[in-house]
Parts: C-alpha cells; sequence; structure tokens
C-alpha cells in the first residue's frame, strides 16, 4: 500500500474577545498548512489550539474582558509556552511592562521582554500608513504596507533574544530610539500595526510558519 504523505499543519487561535479578530482569521484561511482558525473565548477553546493571535482593538477593554472572563491566567499560561503574536493592543498585552497605561494601570499578559509605550503616535486622527521592511523575514526589498492606528512603540528591549524584525523608517516625530515597531523572542512575537486590514497575509505565513517549527 502506497502511504500517504501529510505535510504537517497548525490549528490556529484568534483571541476574540474584543477588537479586530475577524479580520486577522479571514487572512489565516488561505494559508495551506492552517488545519483550522478558531474564535477563542474560553479555556476550552485555547486549549485546542497550537497558536494564537491577539488583535488590535483597545489593550485596556481587552484585559478588563479576560479578567472577567476569567481568561487572564489561562493566557498568561499559553503565552509562556506556546507561539504567540501579539498585533497593536495584542502587542501591549503581551508586553512585561506598558507606559501610558490607563489611571491605576491596566492588566498585561507579559511574556515578551519589552516596555511599550500605549499611544505613541497620538489619537485615531494621527493614524498613518507606511511603508516597513522586515529584512530577516520578508527580504530585504519587499516592503510591508502597515497601518498604524493608535499605535503603540516598543521604547525598550529588556533581553538579549529580542530580535528587533522592523523599525520605523519615516520618522513621525519620535527618537531614534522610538522606531521600534516589530519584535521577535522565541516563541512569541509582536507587531505595533494592523497587518490584518491589508491584502498582504506574508505575515501571517511567517508566524503560522513559527508555530509549525516549534510543534516539530
Ligand atoms: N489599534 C490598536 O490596537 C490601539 C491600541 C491602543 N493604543 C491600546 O492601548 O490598546
Amino acid at each position: 500500500m502506497v502511504s500517504e504523505q501529510t505535510s504537517p499543519t497548525v490549528v490556529v487561535g484568534v483571541l476574540a474577545l474584543q477588537g479586530a479578530f475577524l479580520e486577522h482569521m479571514h487572512m489565516l484561511q488561505n494559508i495551506p498548512s492552517v488545519k483550522e482558525v478558531l474564535a477563542v473565548r474560553t479555556e476550552e477553546q485555547l486549549n485546542s489550539v497550537d497558536c494564537l493571535i491577539i488583535p488590535g482593538g483597545e489593550s485596556t477593554a481587552m484585559a478588563l474582558i479576560a479578567e472577567r472572563c476569567n481568561m487572564l491566567e489561562p493566557l498568561r499560561a499559553f503565552v509562556r509556552n506556546k507561539p504567540t503574536w501579539g498585533t497593536c493592543a495584542g502587542m501591549i498585552m503581551l508586553a512585561d511592562e506598558a507606559t501610558g497605561a490607563k489611571k491605576g494601570g491596566q492588566q498585561l499578559l507579559g511574556g515578551l521582554s519589552i516596555c511599550v509605550n500605549r499611544n505613541q503616535f497620538g489619537t485615531q486622527k494621527d493614524s498613518f500608513e507606511t511603508m516597513l521592511h522586515f529584512p530577516t523575514v520578508l527580504g530585504e526589498n519587499r516592503p510591508f504596507h502597515a497601518v498604524f492606528i493608535r499605535a503603540p512603540v516598543i521604547t525598550a528591549i529588556k533581553a538579549d533574544d529580542v530580535e528587533v524584525l522592523s523599525r520605523l523608517e519615516s520618522k513621525v516625530g519620535q527618537t531614534d530610539a522610538e522606531t521600534i515597531v516589530a519584535v521577535r523572542q522565541g516563541h512569541l512575537m509582536a507587531t505595533a500595526f494592523h497587518p490584518e486590514l491589508t491584502r498582504d497575509n506574508r505575515l501571517h505565513q511567517y508566524f503560522v510558519h513559527l508555530a509549525l517549527q516549534h510543534k516539530q
């Protein structure tokens, strides 16, 4: 009998408590090694995925909903071991430290050894789009169209194994130290912008590739 060659696949979860989760789910549809895309709202759903995307939205609201749904601790345990990608508000959630947090502080998941400033570029009307280079991930000459909406920025890197994936090149009034907008630390990845709002799924493909590597 001829044995059937099956290529490895992953189940991707998208945290669906608040924010742009549907758009992420849509972006994952046509990636061949994605077996299934799940909206994650419960611990049980979280336990059935291989990796997780935490979308953009509003990190304070997302943290509050997670707390009320008893999801903070399960999420903290998940991100310690499993590939997780935080985009915009999701990046804030994954950071070990955030400045510009709401009065009285806000809950973070932590895990990524970075400090972020929550609303680096101002309010909704200060949103902008720009081309970003991801030399190690996408190649030198294949920039990514990035949409920044009330976006955070990485203000400090706190461990040697945090790899900077991309920096803002056209500075929008920030200092040199405040240009880091995408990082990876082992199984964790974070981007300050909304990659799900374009038609370009290359970063989604890259994350799925990380998840496949982690699973093997
Ligand atoms: N588009 C976004 O996800 C904005 C995030 C927002 N700055 C926050 O604090 O959560």
